[in-house]
Order: C-alpha cells, then sequence, then structure tokens
C-alpha cells in the first residue's frame, strides 16, 4: 500500500553532477532559468556554486559530494523534502564516493521521487504539469519492513 501526497506548485528541487558532467547540468539550468527561478534549489558543493554563479539564483549549498553532499540530499528524499533530484553522473569515470553516489540513486527510486540522469529526461520533467502544478505521488509505505 503506497500513501498519496499533494506536493506544492513550488517545488524542492536538486542539482548535482559529477565533475565531467557539470558544463551540461550548468548549460542546461542556463536554458532552464526561467523555470527553475520558481523553485527552490538545493545542490551538493561545488555543482551548486557554480549553478549559484552562473544563474545568479539562490541555490541552497550542501557539503561537496563526496564529503556527505550526496547523503545529505538522500536524507532530505528520505524525510520527504525533495521532490525532484536532477542528478547527472558521469557513467564513464569510477568515482572514489561511488557507495553514497549508489546510496543516493537507492533512496529516490525507494521514495519514488522524480529522478532525472541525463538531459533529455531532466527536460520532459522540467517542461511537465509536475514544475506548474500541485502534483500528487505516491509515497511507499514501508511500516511493514
Ligand atoms: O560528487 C557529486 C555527486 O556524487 C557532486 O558533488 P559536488 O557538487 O560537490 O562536486
Amino acid at each position: 500500500m503506497s500513501e498519496t501526497r499533494s506536493l506544492p506548485v513550488q517545488k524542492q528541487v536538486a542539482l548535482v553532477a559529477h565533475d565531467k558532467k557539470k558544463d551540461e547540468l550548468v548549460e542546461w539550468a542556463l536554458e532552464n532559468k526561467e523555470i527553475l527561478k520558481n523553485h527552490q534549489l538545493i545542490a551538493t558543493g561545488s555543482t551548486g556554486k557554480l549553478i549559484e554563479e552562473k544563474l545568479g539564483l539562490p541555490v541552497e549549498k550542501l557539503l561537496s559530494g563526496p564529503l556527505g553532499g550526496d547523503q545529505q540530499i538522500g536524507s532530505l528524499i528520505a524525510e520527504g523534502k525533495l521532490q525532484f533530484l536532477v542528478f547527472f553522473w558521469d557513467p564513464l569515470e569510477a568515482q572514489a564516493h561511488d557507495s553514497d553516489v549508489k546510496a543516493l540513486q537507492r533512496l529516490a527510486v525507494a521514495w519514488n521521487i522524480l529522478l532525472a540522469s541525463n538531459r533529455t529526461t531532466a527536460n520532459f520533467v522540467l517542461h511537465s504539469d509536475f514544475m506548474e502544478q500541485v502534483y500528487e505521488i505516491e509515497t511507499p509505505d514501508y511500516s511493514n519492513y
């Protein structure tokens, strides 16, 4: 059984990118600044600093990903405080903090939140009703676990 939750119009959006994917994330965010500015942006440390500099929008910056930032984002997901994770992870390079990367991806799936790992998916979500309306999502019930 799952529970339905109504998400407010203004969404909490997390932006995270591995080093070689940061330019792509910044480019995507610049293209979509008009939409992103209507939402609350959260990011891991280095990604957040870049987005803030390049977009001039306020970003809540957590720790750097490898130093706990990925886990902080995961914790927001588990607490129901994040509704959309844009995570441009690098498919071509091993990460020293791979266990944190996996844990973050795992929690996004476990809590059924929107997760975009590439630009095409990020565009679909960002240009959808989800970003403009109160939206109902299913939150899994783990009370038997
Ligand atoms: O490592 C990251 C995601 O796994 C991103 O962290 P930074 O934004 O601090 O580079």
